[in-house]
């Protein structure tokens, strides 16, 4: 069992220094098409840590994370995973780096027709030769194993051999999850990963991430809608609004006003600003 790091002991909630474990991210900026959507972006996730991202729509959430998982190229800042500086790697070390984060989606990327071990299996592809990763029929035994653990480690294992199409949302994230796993990630980035799901399949599920960022000692970045299932799941949030960062630290220490100001429009904004101005301490 990983501790949960005593992460957030500077004022802005952010490790002290770059981190040679887990991921850190430093003046992550991106613009599209010259509008500025993410600027100066800092994240910290420690091994055995939650942290949930919250905003608005179109506050830059998805975009930090993509350009962390290198789905996007941000214009300028650091990536640091497990100390390697993913912007100065190229080729095979920058592939092989890439391959301890893996990333859960709202739209859960499974192929359905497949089965949940052959989907959970698909995660360890990266470390087969070539000519072996697109046979699905032809898994190694060894990685079928270590799948079917990983699927056991999801509450899975007597659903192996169904196929994804006939599992239910929940059950699919949690194979999703399992594919991390077997993907030997060192950090989950997770967009919206239970946006789709029921209430108690999305409390499941969160459950599951923390669970496996405590046992397993995952660094888990999820961006969530629900403010408060992130506070009850998640140890540290970060708030964006605009593409920067709005507040961040302890979910203990982050008032749910704090949480709920970053979904308001900038003129109830400053309504509420001059009322709580008012209201005497
Ligand atoms: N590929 C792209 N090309 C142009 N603009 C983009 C692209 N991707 C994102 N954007 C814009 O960047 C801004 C931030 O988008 P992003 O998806 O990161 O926000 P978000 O906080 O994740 O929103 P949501 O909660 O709706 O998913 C938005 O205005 C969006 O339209």
């Amino acid at each position: 069992m990983i501790a949960v790091p005593e992460s957030g002991s500077a004022a802005n909630g952010l490790a002290p220094a770059l981190s040679m474990r887990g991921l850190s991210v430093r003046g992550l900026s991106k613009e599209f098409g010259g509008r500025i959507v993410l600027q100066d972006f800092d994240l910290d996730v420690a091994p055995g840590e939650v942290v949930a991202l919250l905003g608005a729509n179109g506050s830059g959430k998805s975009t930090a994370l993509k350009c962390i998982v290198g789905i996007e190229r941000p214009d300028s800042g650091r990536i640091l995973l497990e100390g390697a500086d993913l912007t100065a790697l190229t080729d095979r070390a920058l592939i092989d780096a890439r391959m301890r984060t893996a990333m859960v989606f709202q739209q859960i990327h499974l192929v359905r027709r497949r089965t949940a071990l052959q989907n959970v299996c698909s995660g360890g592809l990266g470390r087969l030769s070539l000519g072996r990763s697109f046979i699905w029929a032809a898994f190694p035994r060894t990685l079928r194993e270590e799948a079917m653990a990983c699927l056991d480690r999801v509450g899975l294992a007597d659903r192996a051999h169904n196929r994804v199409a006939a599992l239910s949302g929940g059950q699919q994230q949690r194979v999703a999850l399992a594919r991390a796993l077997c993907q030997r990630a060192a950090v989950l980035l997770a967009d919206e990963p239970v946006s789709a799901l029921d209430p108690a399949a999305a409390e499941q599920v969160m459950a599951l991430m923390v669970d496996l960022a405590r046992t397993e000692g995952l660094a888990v970045a999820a961006v969530l809608h629900q403010p408060e299932l992130a506070r009850r799941h998640a140890d540290r949030l970060v708030g964006l609004r605009d593409g920067r960062i709005d507040f961040a630290g302890r979910s203990a220490d982050i008032g749910a006003e704090q949480v709920d100001g970053l979904y308001l429009a900038p003129a109830a904004r400053s309504v509420a600003h001059h009322d709580q101005k008012r209201i005497p301490a």
